[in-house]
């Protein structure tokens, strides 16, 4: 199984709402995220994923995602980082609807990372 990441970085703010009930302000970060898909094949070219293609579908959903978290429709919850990974894997498996996407992973602040998987 070939496994092929892309990565970039975006700002964004969000505010959570923390344990004890209060949310916090508003306040922005520097995210960055990661976008892992597998393929068992390679195609004519030998590519398992062309990384251009790849790239392009990603600052697709960036540019879709805004740069005010609490924005994006999450049923009502604040956007922590883990509903913001879970809600970058399910835009981008509808951008690469053909593509087995592997994991997101998502860090809010350096060394503080989500991942989310199908299973
Ligand atoms: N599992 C998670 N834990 C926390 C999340 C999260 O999304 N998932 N989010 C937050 C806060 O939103 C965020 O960390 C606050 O960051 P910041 O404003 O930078 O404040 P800090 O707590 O990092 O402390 P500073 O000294 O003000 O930088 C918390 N946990």
């Amino acid at each position: 199984m070939y496994k092929v990441t892309v990565e970039d970085t975006f700002y964004a703010e969000h505010a959570v709402k923390m344990p004890g009930g209060e949310i916090e302000p508003s306040h922005g970060h520097d995210w960055r995220v990661r976008v892992c898909a597998a393929a068992r094949e390679l195609d004519e070219y030998g590519f398992a994923f062309e990384f251009k293609d790849f790239r392009k579908a990603l600052n697709i959903v960036i540019s879709n995602i805004g740069q005010n978290l609490n924005e994006l429709e999450l049923n009502g919850q604040h956007p922590t980082t883990e509903l913001v990974c879970k809600h970058f894997y399910d835009k981008m498996q509808q951008e690469l609807s053909s593509v087995e996407l592997d994991y997101v992973e998502i860090e809010e602040e350096k060394g503080c990372l989500v991942r989310y998987s199908r299973d």
